[in-house]
């Protein structure tokens, strides 16, 4: 087929909606699902500093009518506030670019700005020829006056601050250093004693174990002069904008797809498909079966794309593994297979063995070695299934019907999964059918899952749509890690309206700030690897139940877990490589925990160094995205919805 049939094809189709399924109607699907991408605001250039300097604290001008902020007129207007968001742009990205494989050949479709051809699209030869950006100066870190001046220990004066709402100081002078500064605990906390009770290490030359309750109040206060402030749930975006990624122009009846399923997917509360799973459940349910590699914004159904798709295929006569779904943590895993549950609840022989450490559903004494489990669906993490794959052989490989890798770019990638994962999928037999899900691929990535699986349909999201427009990102200069905690304290106090989690980049972060947190009574817990599978699985727990409203966590939950009412994520360090590079994709997989399936979600970037500046600055430009500052000050300033 050549270029100008496929645009002039994809044109036509798109005009006129048909959703077929053949290989000219998923085109044309695509076509309609990169229309649906969101409207890119971002221009680098405008965004740009030529300056070799940290940039001051630059207040835009009054911003005309940005309704869509919860927090009103005094979040986006005005000098006294410090922030505004930039105005859009409405342009009509595609954000897809779509391939097929046909005898060995990839060909490959990519929709591009309408602006930029005569149709809609216009095809390329290689979507592996991402847009050119421009090298990130670097960046110098100054101080403005106003943070000079800012006290260094915001925390014991907190009423001091001429825009704080929090309560009056008390008379209770905290102990403190030669320096000023509260005295240190340097004592490690030992895990085992709960965090209320243990000392706060946050920073080590300044902790305040005997700060005075002020905080507390504060922060109380904040909340109470805060109630109207709207709640999260209530914030969805409408599903019925074509440019969205959850729009749909089908019902899940059109997809064929089980009675007992559907009604199960109803009881759930499920409508109508996402684009993703209009897009995909055709592919994935077609015989001969497909191998897929998919791409969809973080919290935009992807679970539920190859969860029923799995279900819909499981043979009920066959008491054997069927389906195996790799998972990178124990969380995720659980986590699909309570989905996969309540979706397969009217399907009385749907099962499932969870491959996990500590596994809820199999002890390790009730496997007997050689006879393969009896349940038809097994979820787990690469070497708990390997495991039972090789050592145990309780599953195997060559008798099972499909193999789904969530996080798909993050388990062919990162060392110490890959290897068990790639040899995990050669032991697959060659008919079995192989899905990868994930928000996020590299190009590297890209064309190694493309080696890995045979003759994939690749449905892969344009760089510059792959964060969402419903996650407002924000980022807030700190100059020290006080001011950090403080920023924490006023975004805690002023906007956690539902939920939040705030990611550290090591569990001895993690820890500190979870325990300085609850030290003021606030409602946090921990989540890091340095847990046991117990604790992990209870804190989720706890934290699903809204036993509390901040989890501190590490990159450990940084993917895949959805929490409806997350509605805030704060990066309390950047996430970068172990190289020190940014690390694009755990950021957008981290904002990604909140603004789930069109909910508006906010983040916060907390950045006290050049080099997080040069990494925030990085991915602002690599997802063409933008980040915009907002002072600690404006954060307690910030006024309910007015919309
Ligand atoms: N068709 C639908 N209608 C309504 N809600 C849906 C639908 N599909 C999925 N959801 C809900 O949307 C939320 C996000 O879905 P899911 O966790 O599958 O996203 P995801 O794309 O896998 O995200 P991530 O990239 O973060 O893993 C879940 O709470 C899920 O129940």
């Amino acid at each position: 087929m050549t270029s100008a049939t496929i645009n002039d094809n994809l044109t036509q189709l798109a005009q006129n909606q048909s959703f077929a399924v053949s290989e000219a109607g998923l085109t044309a699907q695509l076509a309609s699902l990169a229309t649906a991408s969101e409207p890119n605001n971002f221009s680098s250039n405008s965004q740009q500093s030529p300056v070799a300097t940290f940039p001051q604290r630059t207040v835009s001008g009054p911003s005309s009518n940005n309704t869509e902020s919860p927090f009103g007129n005094a979040f986006t207007s005005g000098q006294a506030q410090g922030f505004s968001f930039k105005n859009t742009s409405s342009t009509e990205h595609s954000g897809y670019n779509f391939s097929t494989a046909s005898s060995g050949n990839v060909q490959k479709f990519s929709f591009t700005n309408s602006s930029l051809g005569d149709g809609p699209f216009t095809f390329n030869e290689s979507p592996a020829n991402a847009p050119a950006h421009q090298p990130i100066p670097s960046f110098t870190f100054t101080p403005t006056k106003q943070h000079q001046d800012m006290p260094n220990n915001k925390l014991q004066t907190p009423s001091s601050h001429q825009n704080s709402r929090q309560g009056p100081p008390t008379n209770e002078a905290p102990r403190m250093t030669q320096n000023n500064m509260p005295a240190v605990s340097r004592k490690p906390p030992s895990p085992t004693t709960p965090i209320a009770q243990q000392p706060s290490f946050l920073n080590q030359e300044q902790e305040a174990p005997d700060l005075p309750m002020s905080l507390a109040d504060a922060s109380k206060l904040g909340k109470m002069l805060n109630t109207t402030l709207r709640d999260s749930s209530a914030l969805v975006v409408d599903r019925n904008d074509p440019k969205s990624p959850l729009y749909s122009l089908k019902s899940f009846e059109e997809l064929d797809l089980k009675s007992e399923l559907l009604k199960g997917i109803y009881s759930m509360g499920f409508q109508t498909p996402s684009r993703i799973q209009e897009i995909t459940l055709p592919q994935l349910l077609s015989n001969p079966p497909r191998n897929l590699i998919a791409q969809s914004q973080s919290g935009t159904g992807k679970t539920a794309a190859f969860s029923l798709a799995i279900l819909s295929r499981i043979d009920p006569s066959m008491s054997i593994p069927q389906a195996l779904i790799l998972s990178p943590t124990f969380e995720l895993a659980l986590q699909i297979g309570s989905v996969i549950e309540r979706m397969a609840q009217y399907l009385p022989y749907i099962s499932i063995a969870y491959a996990v450490r500590s596994s809820p559903t199999l002890s390790s004494t009730n496997l007997v070695r050689g006879q393969l489990l009896p349940q038809p669906i097994v979820i787990g993490t690469p070497g708990t299934v390997e495991d039972w794959c090789r050592r145990r052989r309780i599953i195997d490989l060559s008798k099972l019907r499909m193999c789904c890798v969530d996080e798909a770019d993050v388990m062919i990638a990162t060392e110490g999964f890959q290897q068990t994962c790639v040899g995990l999928v050669k032991g697959l037999n060659p008919a079995c059918q192989m899905m990868l899900f994930s928000a996020t691929y590299s190009d590297e990535v890209m064309t190694f899952a493309r080696e890995i699986v045979t003759q994939p349909i690749v449905l892969r999201l344009k760089r510059e749509k792959q964060a969402l427009n419903n996650i407002r990102q924000l980022f807030i200069r700190c100059d020290n890690p006080e001011q950090k905690f403080y920023a924490i304290e006023q975004i805690y106090s002023h906007l956690v309206l539902g939920q939040a989690m705030f990611f550290c980049r090591t569990k001895a972060t993690a820890r500190a700030l979870a325990i300085r947190m609850s030290n003021e009574q606030h409602s946090v817990r921990e989540l890091t690897a340095a847990l046991d599978i117990e604790q992990r699985a209870s804190v989720i727990r706890q934290f699903r139940e809204r036993v509390f409203n901040v989890l501190i966590s590490t990159n450990v939950t940084a993917r895949g877990i959805d929490i409806d009412d997350v509605s805030l994520v704060v990066n309390y360090d950047m996430p970068v490589t172990m190289g020190g590079k940014p690390d694009f994709e755990t950021y957008l997989h981290r904002i990604g925990r909140c603004g789930r399936f069109g909910k508006l979600g906010y983040t916060f970037n907390l950045i006290s160094s050049d080099q997080d500046f040069n990494t925030m600055k990085a991915i602002e430009e690599y997802f063409h995205h933008p980040i915009n500052e907002i002072t600690i000050e404006a954060i307690g300033n910030l006024e309910p919805d007015q919309t």
